[in-house]
């Protein structure tokens, strides 16, 4: 059975569960979500070689934490990614690699030369996700900031999540006006976000308000804030609510950017 056979088989299964604890749910809307999950999954074709449906990096993975990179990764293939390269602490490396054959993984981040080790596959990479399990050590930190910087020049789409979002609320201005990245934050990743960019507390009676003002105050770079109710803003638009699954993945595990459907692989929201 190919791959896609088995993301196919899998999404459906996860979806399956949860709608078994969603049973108010129609059948049509069953339908239209399988057809959803489809169109994400790229067509098989004899046209293209292996790496043309995705090449992506997560930049993650620490003596601490070694899961959420993996889930990053894995579910990038799962939904169609050819190739995932995971950039990771030398410790990490093995733990990463054994969890899956499929990983690419590059023990290279807590190196001194961990900015060139990455940059040698830079040209290469469609989107590089920053944050899963990377801890929050200064020195990895400072490689890590290195490594946006390098990004950025090459125009690389850069999806934020958890301690690359730690990274940002200290420096926001390495992200500020960046259009092609997505920052994921959590309730709490996402009050420490507003206050290293906007004075007050977070009004929690307007979260769509909140979503729009931070993207803003970030140069309208896209904000998906995650919580019962996913918020998506890019600072231009009132934010939209997740359009697919809501609340059916709440037993979360590793990244938000495991479930790339949110973000920029996925198709356009239906217009409404
Ligand atoms: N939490 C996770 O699932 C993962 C954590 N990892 C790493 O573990 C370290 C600590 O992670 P923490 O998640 O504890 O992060 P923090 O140290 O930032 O703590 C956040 C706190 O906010 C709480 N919280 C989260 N969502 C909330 C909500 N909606 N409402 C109220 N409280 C909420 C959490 O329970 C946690 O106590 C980080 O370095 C992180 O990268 C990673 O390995 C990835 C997986
Ligand atoms: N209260 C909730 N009810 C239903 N679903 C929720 C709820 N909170 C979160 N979720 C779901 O879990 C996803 C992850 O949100 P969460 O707040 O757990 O982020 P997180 O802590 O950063 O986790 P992860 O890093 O695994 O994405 C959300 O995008 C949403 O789909």
């Amino acid at each position: 059975m190919g791959v896609r056979c088995v993301a196919i088989g899998s999404c459906g299964r996860v979806i399956q569960r949860a709608f078994s604890l969603h049973k108010a749910h129609s059948t049509k809307d069953m339908e239209n979500l399988f057809q959803l999950v489809r169109n994400i999954v790229p067509a098989l074709t004899s046209k293209k070689h292996k790496g043309q449906d995705g090449r992506i990096g997560i930049v993650g993975g620490c003596q601490e934490y070694t899961g959420a990179p993996y889930f990053a990764g894995i579910s990038a293939l799962k939904v169609g990614a050819d190739l995932t390269h995971v950039f990771c602490t030398r410790e990490a490396a093995p733990v990463i690699k054994s969890y899956s054959p499929e990983l690419i993984v590059h023990p290279v981040l807590d190196s001194s030369n961990a900015l060139q080790e990455v940059e040698k596959w830079l040209p290469r990479l469609h989107a590089l996700v920053v944050g899963p399990g990377l801890g929050r050590d200064d020195f990895l930190l400072n490689n890590v900031m290195n490594i946006l910087e390098a990004t950025k020049a090459r125009d690389i789409p850069i999806i934020i999540d958890a301690d690359g979002l730690w990274l940002i609320a200290q420096l926001p201005a390495l992200i500020h006006g960046y259009q092609k990245a997505i920052l994921t934050p959590n309730r709490v990743e996402f009050s420490r976000l507003w206050e290293a960019v906007l004075t007050g507390p977070v009004d929690t009676k307007d979260h769509s308000g909140s979503v729009l003002k931070l993207s803003q105050a970030l140069g309208n770079i896209t904000v998906v804030q995650k919580g019962e109710h996913d918020l998506i803003s890019d600072g231009w638009q009132a934010p939209t609510h997740s359009w697919w699954l809501p609340g059916a993945l709440a037993h979360s595990q590793g990244s938000a950017t495991t479930r790339p459907s949110r973000s920029m692989v996925a198709p356009q929201p239906p217009q409404t």
